[in-house]
C-alpha cells in the first residue's frame, strides 16, 4: 500500500472522509456538468465577492453529490410506498446549513438552491431561513433576551418543528414567518410555500437539541427532519472578521435608511463603527458560537472548512 493510500485510509477510518480541496474539486471531474458562463455569471450575481473557481471547485460537487442523494431518496420512497400500498405523498428533501452568524450560511444556501433548480431534473427548491422563526422583540423584551437573539431559547422551537411537520407531510400553503434584518424583527406578514422536491432549512439552531427553556421544549427535534446537514466552519478570529465587515458594510448601505433599526450605527465613525461591531459580536455572537453552535458540528453529514476570502479549504463527508 503507497503511502498516499496508507493516509487516505487513515483520514476514512474515523468514519467519515476527509478531502482537501483539491481532492474534493477532482470528484466534480467525474461527472462533468454543463453549466454556461452565462448561468456562472448570475450565480456569481448572488454575491459579487463569491469567486466562479469556488462555485465550480466546491459548491458544483457538492450540488452533483446532493442531487444524486435526492434521487436516491426519491427511490426509496417510491418503493416503500410500493410496499405499503400507498397512494405517494409528497415530501420534500430537507437540507440543513448551520453554522455561526456571519460564516457564510445565507450565501451558501443561495448558491446551493441555484444550481440544484438548475439539474436536468428541474428541481423545485425552496429556501427557510431560522430568523423567521425567531420571537418577536415584544416577546425577546418582556424575557429580557434582546442581548440573546440567536440563542436556544430565542427561538420558538415548536412552532419551527410544527412548520417542518406541516410541510414534510405534504400540506400546501404552509406558513413561513419572515424576519426583517432592516427592522431588526419578525414581520408581522407570513409567507406560504407547498411542498417543493427540495428544502434548504438554513439557521444557527438547525443542529441544536437544546431549546434552552424546559417550557418550550418539544418532543422532537429540528434535526429529525433534516436529511442532510452541513455545517459552515472557519476560525472563530475569521468569522469575527467577517462579520466586521459586513457590518461595516451595511454602516454605508442598509444603515442609512431610516427605518433601519441600526439607523443611528450610520452616523458613527469608521473607528467608532468597528468598535460597536466587536463589542456585539463579543458580547453576543461569540459565546453563541462557542456555546451553542460550534458543539453541534460533528453532528453534520458535511463539514465545509474555510480559510481566509471564505475560501473552502477541506471538507469533510460523513460515511453513509
Ligand atoms: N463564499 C463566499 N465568498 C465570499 N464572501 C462570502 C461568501 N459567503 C459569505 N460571504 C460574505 O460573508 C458575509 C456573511 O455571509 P452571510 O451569507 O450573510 O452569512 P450568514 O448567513 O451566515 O450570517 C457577507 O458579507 C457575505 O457577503
Ligand atoms: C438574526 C440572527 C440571530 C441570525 O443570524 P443569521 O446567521 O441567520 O443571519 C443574527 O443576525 C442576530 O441578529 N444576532 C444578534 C446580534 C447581532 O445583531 O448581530
Amino acid at each position: 500500500m503507497s503511502i498516499t493510500e496508507l493516509a487516505a485510509q487513515e483520514r476514512t477510518a474515523a468514519g467519515h472522509f476527509d478531502f482537501s480541496r483539491a481532492e474534493w474539486a477532482a470528484l466534480r471531474q467525474s461527472t462533468p456538468m454543463t453549466l454556461t458562463a452565462e448561468e456562472l455569471t448570475d450565480l456569481q450575481g448572488l454575491n459579487e465577492a463569491l469567486s466562479v473557481e469556488e462555485i465550480e471547485e466546491v459548491y458544483l460537487p457538492l450540488s452533483r453529490l446532493l442531487n444524486l442523494y435526492v434521487v436516491a431518496t426519491q427511490g426509496l420512497h417510491h418503493v416503500a410506498n410500493d410496499f405499503l400500498g400507498r397512494e405517494p405523498v409528497k415530501s420534500p428533501y430537507v437540507i440543513g446549513i448551520a453554522g455561526s452568524v456571519a460564516v457564510g450560511k445565507s450565501t451558501t444556501a443561495r448558491v446551493l438552491r441555484a444550481l440544484l433548480s438548475r439539474w436536468e431534473n428541474h428541481l423545485q427548491v425552496a429556501l427557510v431561513t431560522t430568523d423567521g422563526f425567531l420571537y418577536p422583540n415584544a416577546v425577546l423584551r418582556e424575557r429580557n433576551l434582546m442581548d440573546r437573539k440567536g440563542f436556544p431559547e430565542s427561538y420558538d422551537v415548536r412552532r419551527l418543528i410544527r412548520f417542518l411537520d406541516e410541510i414534510t407531510s405534504g400540506h400546501s400553503d404552509v406558513e413561513v414567518p419572515k424576519y426583517s434584518h432592516l427592522v431588526y424583527d419578525v414581520l408581522p406578514d407570513v409567507e406560504r410555500i407547498s411542498t417543493p422536491d427540495i428544502l434548504i432549512v438554513e439557521g444557527l439552531n438547525v443542529l441544536q437539541s437544546w431549546t434552552g427553556r424546559t417550557e418550550d421544549a418539544p418532543s422532537r427535534f429540528v434535526a429529525d427532519f433534516l436529511d442532510f446537514t452541513i455545517y459552515l466552519d472557519a476560525d472563530h478570529d475569521l468569522i469575527r472578521q467577517w462579520y466586521v465587515d459586513r457590518f461595516l458594510t451595511l454602516r454605508r448601505t442598509a444603515f442609512r435608511d431610516p427605518a433601519s433599526y441600526f439607523h443611528k450605527y450610520s452616523r458613527l465613525s469608521l473607528r467608532e463603527a468597528r468598535k460597536t461591531a466587536l463589542d456585539i459580536w463579543d458580547r453576543i455572537n461569540s459565546p453563541n458560537l462557542a456555546h451553542n453552535i460550534a458543539p453541534t458540528r460533528s453532528r453534520a453529514h458535511l463539514v465545509l472548512q474555510k480559510g481566509p476570502d471564505h475560501r473552502v479549504d477541506r471538507v469533510r463527508l460523513r460515511k453513509l
